[in-house]
């Protein structure tokens, strides 16, 4: 059987007694999406932070690639392959579409010493591929600032990308959009799972549905339960979680 590229083990996350995470576990494979949907404060992003290593568990562990990052710092993890994208675009809007990507590539490869010096041909080759992977090939040299709604989620989504890393964590990445952007945002981060993993975040079962993926639903810092959107639709459990409000989720 294949290894998991991520594993949360029996994770316990506590804010001054209370737990925000409560013995949770999730595994992820490699190159697979997963969808994170649960009622408001049910802790998904506490349990992104915990992956991350923002938050430190008081109990479990995270495994990625095989290895116990449960206490490794932030930025280590982030080396070692994790990406997160807030809902809010991190973007630089003075900068061009191009020179986000080539920073956000660089980041990776270069040392901070060579900054402002020539941009390799490898960044460069890798900003023409991510180029094409968010479709914004024609807007390479338009300021971020520029860029609609949209376009700028991409784009981030596009530097998470070209930093290399192999596990995205995405947060709302559809939020605000409109229902054409919210389509495409789908299918980018399906054509995405070819070559990386990503955790998604989201409350819009409409965009849950588009990205025809596994569903874990989460409750109170608990996983309630996991499986494809029509089966989490027609569990009774979950409509009572939601108060009546998964009758609104849409079949698959
Ligand atoms: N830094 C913190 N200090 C204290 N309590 C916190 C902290 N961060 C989160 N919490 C609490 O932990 C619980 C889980 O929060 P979390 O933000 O992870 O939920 P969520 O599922 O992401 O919710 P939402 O969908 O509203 O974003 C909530 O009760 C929240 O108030």
């Amino acid at each position: 059987m294949a290894t998991p590229l991520l594993s949360v083990e029996n994770v316990t996350v506590s804010f001054e007694g209370f737990n925000a995470l409560d013995g949770i576990s999730l595994q992820l494979m490699p190159t697979s999406v997963r969808v994170l949907i649960g009622p408001n404060g049910a802790g998904k992003s506490t349990l992104l932070d915990a992956i991350i290593g923002h938050v430190s568990p008081a109990k479990g562990r995270v495994i990625f690639k095989g290895e116990d990052i449960t206490r490794v710092d932030e930025y280590k993890i982030v080396r070692k392959g994790i990406c997160r994208k807030f809902q809010a675009p991190g973007i630089l809007e003075s900068l061009t579409v191009a020179d986000n990507l080539g920073l956000a590539a660089r980041r990776h490869r270069e040392c901070w010493r060579s900054f402002g010096t020539r941009v390799s041909p490898e960044v460069r080759s890798q900003v023409e591929r991510v180029l094409g992977l968010i479709g914004l090939e024609e807007k390479r040299h338009s300021l971020a600032a520029h860029l609609s709604h949209g376009q700028k989620q991409w784009l981030e989504i596009g530097m998470v990308v070209a930093s290399d890393a192999e596990l995205l964590l995405l947060d709302e990445p559809a939020a605000g959009m409109s229902h054409d952007e919210s389509s495409q945002t789908a299918e980018l981060i399906r054509s995405l799972s070819n070559q990386h993993s990503i955790l998604v975040i989201d409350h819009d079962m409409t965009f849950v549905a588009q990205l025809e993926a596994p569903v874990s639903v989460m409750h109170m810092g608990r996983m309630l339960k996991e499986g494809t959107l029509e089966e989490i639709r027609n569990d009774p459990q979950i409509a009572a979680v939601y108060l009546g409000r998964a009758k609104e989720i849409p079949h698959a």
